[in-house]
């Protein structure tokens, strides 16, 4: 059965990040996602999460300068020392968190650079990430991004991240799809969907081309919702959308979801 987590990067933003796991519980969320808990220590996100009896379902490793612009940096050539350094740091706090899938962000590419230098240096990074997770149980995320959100971004198509993903060798390496970006970039999101399954390990979710509540705009989510349920998905939607208005306020299209028993 899909389950919905909340993405605290994204919605809850009335409070501040702290707050927002409260939030999250109290509208009857049992698991949330966000993309970052390094401004806070490993122990003061494990005792939001106890403390609301929330599980994460998914945060990313570190992505270089985030401020600076940066979007990851899996794929650019001189940094895998520090890539190395994001991996262990993220591992730290997987294993506070008992957090079970990790996201990595390639990183934006300079016009023109040589595509086989960075796809390497990427499949290497890969392989070495997905080697330190699986010690510990945990799948490494990757996640093709539209280009118009943001220009640059190595991994915009499914069929390159699956490609991607066979050949790094790994078994605990899977896709995280989100059907935001998947619609933006060539639609087709059920086939899609239907074809990957197998090395698909998380999916989210969001209007387009808003990227609001999934409840408007060109992704008929009800349907989505009912076919995940048919092919067997078991893994989690996270919730990665910027509320129109008050989060609660947007909240009925879960409900109407719950009600159809989506969520159980
Ligand atoms: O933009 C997204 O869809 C994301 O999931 C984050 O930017 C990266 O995790
Ligand atoms: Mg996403």
């Amino acid at each position: 059965m899909p389950k919905f987590a909340a993405n605290l990067t994204m919605m809850f933003n009335e409070v501040a990040f702290p707050q927002r796991f409260a939030a999250a519980a109290a509208a009857g969320f049992k698991a949330v996602e966000f993309l970052f808990p390094y401004d806070y220590t490993a122990h003061e996100v494990a005792s939001w999460l106890q403390e609301n009896k929330l599980e994460n379902v998914l945060f990313n490793l570190p992505p270089g300068d985030w401020a600076a612009g940066e979007r990851g940096i899996a794929a650019l050539p001189g940094r895998e020392e520090e890539f190395r350094a994001g991996v262990a740091r993220g591992i730290e706090y997987a294993l506070a968190l008992g957090t079970k899938r990790l996201h990595v962000m390639a990183g934006l590419i300079p016009a023109g650079a040589d595509l086989r230098i960075h796809r390497e240096v990427y499949l290497g990074n890969l392989r070495h990430a997905a080697r330190e997770l699986a010690t510990h149980g945990i799948s490494l995320l990757i996640e093709p991004i539209n280009g118009r959100d943001m220009p640059g971004y190595f991994l915009h198509t499914q069929a390159q991240a699956h490609a991607l993903r066979e050949e790094s060798g790994a078994p605990n390496v899977k896709v995280q799809m989100d059907f935001y970006h998947a619609q933006i970039v060539e639609g087709d999101l059920a086939q899609t969907f239907r074809k990957n399954l197998d090395g698909i390990g998380h999916v989210q979710i969001a209007s387009v081309p808003a990227r609001n509540e999934p409840d408007d705009g060109e992704v008929n989510y009800p349907y989505l919702f009912r076919l995940l349920d048919e092919f067997g998905y078991e893994g989690w939607i996270g919730c990665e959308y910027r509320p129109r208005g008050a989060t609660l306020d947007g909240l009925g299209w879960l409900a109407a979801a719950t009600t159809q028993g989506v969520q159980k």
